[in-house]
């Protein structure tokens, strides 16, 4: 299975190309096609051609109607993978859209315009893709049939992709010269890209290695659910989120820091009818288990199950990168609802540290976050959570901001680090200060140490 996403500006070809790739791989009935084919003749931009893009149209109404996160997913498959392809709007206001499709992604197809090269939007959702943590990056250079498939101008724009991938840190990148309109290096290499020597997309799609470097990750369990059908048994049941677990590990609950064995696991998938009780010594992510306990502890839906050995930090102060999706700016202080994993928990920003640029890379000082607004905040929890930064773990190291009174879903974000609340020098690591907040501390504890101030 490989999860992809297409970005680009508007009328870049993402949907013809999307289209072609449902054709050529014969994802199409005919029906569909001997309608895209009259409609072609009637609203289609492309002369005699089929217009490709009518065949995902079904996408564009489903946008028109302004559903609120806004991604439309697609499946297809060859022989050898089955693909999920989140279709984003390529307009500039849609980040928040982009940032859903991307969430779950592991390669992300960035189409830019040869004859236009490089734009603001191609920065833009190159940065979103980083910042999301997907690994793989292929830039489809596409309309080379506008420009003579000119391997000069495919040269040119993958340099400048280069220069602005190593100000990023992307590391695995794929170059392709396409026309999604005609199908050139889309599934079938093209006779008019000699000079090009790598695979057509799909081909790049249908073997590229996603699979993520083994690590020894560790244990998180977030616990979805307790089930108590009677006294006799008590079990938590959820999705493993890192690493794996077994029979005898002395496991912590957090947040409360109880400690307990596992007595048993049940896997749902064990379990047949003359075996009901069908245990397994071991699990590890992503299965959903059951996990019962040898001792009596206290454990609740929100609580994550962790290995006493390898604890994650416990706070409720937290750096996280936000990204803010509401019309309505975020406001410092007021509260929100905090929903991360299988937790709900209150909270609020107490500062923003700096916003983004998309654009530029520049970080810049501001009060408020609007629509789109990606920034790094400081965000304080009224309990403690058990903490895994992103980078870790993508699981159990993001969350969504929900707005209490209308229940909308108004942010997303990713936990930088963790601090302890009760330490001043953790809590300085989190904040950011700027250089007119610096001096003033630094002039007021030179000038009135009487009033006892903390350095900054
Ligand atoms: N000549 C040429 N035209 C293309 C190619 N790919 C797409 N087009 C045309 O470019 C226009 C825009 O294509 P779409 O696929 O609708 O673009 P899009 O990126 O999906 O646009 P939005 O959905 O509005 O974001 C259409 O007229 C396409 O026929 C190509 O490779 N060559």
């Amino acid at each position: 299975m490989l999860r992809f996403l297409t970005c680009g500006s508007v009328d870049d070809g993402k949907s013809t190309l999307i289209g072609r790739m449902l054709y050529d791989s014969k994802m199409i009935f005919d029906d569909q096609l001997a309608a895209a084919e009259s409609e072609s003749n009637k609203y289609g931009t492309t002369g005699e051609k089929i217009d490709m893009a009518l065949l995902v149209d079904g996408l564009q109404s489903e946008r028109e109607q302004g559903i609120t996160i806004d991604v439309a997913y697609r499946f297809f498959a060859t022989e050898s993978r089955k693909f999920i392809i989140a279709d984003t709007p390529g307009h500039e206001q849609y980040t928040r859209n982009m940032v859903t499709g991307a969430s779950t992604a592991d390669v992300a197809i960035i189409l830019i315009d040869a004859r236009k090269g490089i734009l603001t939007q191609t920065r833009r959702h190159s940065f979103i893709v980083n910042l999301l943590g997907i690994e793989h990056v292929i830039v489809a250079i596409n309309k080379m049939d506008l420009v003579d498939f000119s391997q000069e101008v495919y040269e040119k724009i993958k340099a400048d992709y280069n220069a602005l991938a190593d100000e990023l840190g992307i590391k695995n990148r794929y170059f392709i010269p396409l026309s999604a309109l005609d199908g050139d290096n889309v599934v079938n290499k093209s006779q008019h890209t000699p000079w090009y020597e790598e695979k057509p997309l799909l081909e790049l799609l249908d073997t590229m290695d996603i699979s993520k470097e083994i690590k020894e990750e560790d244990f998180r369990f977030p616990v979805q659910y307790v089930n108590r059908p009677n006294l006799n048994f008590r079990g938590f049941c959820g999705t493993i989120a890192a690493g794996s677990v077994a029979v005898g590990d002395d496991i912590t609950v957090l947040p409360s820091g109880k400690t307990t064995k596992v007595k048993s696991i049940i896997n749902a998938g064990d379990i047949t009818e003359t075996d009901r009780e069908a245990t397994c010594k071991e699990a590890y992510a992503p299965m959903a288990v059951t996990i019962t306990t040898t001792d009596e502890v206290d454990i609740s839906r929100g609580d994550m199950l962790v290995h006493t050995a390898s604890l994650p930090r416990v706070s409720n102060a937290l750096k996280v990168m936000l990204v803010w999706m509401d019309e309505k700016p975020m406001q410092i202080g007021k509260n929100y609802d905090i929903k991360r994993a299988t937790s709900v928990v209150n909270g609020s920003f107490e500062h923003i540290n700096y916003k983004i640029d998309v654009n530029t890379y520049k970080r810049e000082q501001l009060k408020e976050l609007g629509l789109n607004d990606i920034a790094s905040c400081k965000m304080v929890l009224t309990r403690p959570i058990a903490a895994d930064p992103y980078a870790s773990n993508r699981l159990t190291g993001s969350f969504i901001v929900v707005d209490r009174m209308t229940n909308n879903t108004v942010g997303a974000g990713m936990i930088v680090d963790v601090a302890a609340r009760e330490s001043d020098k953790a809590e300085n690591a989190i904040k950011e200060y700027t250089a007119a907040e610096k001096a003033l501390n630094r002039y007021i504890r030179e000038n009135f140490p009487e009033w006892g101030c903390r350095g900054v």
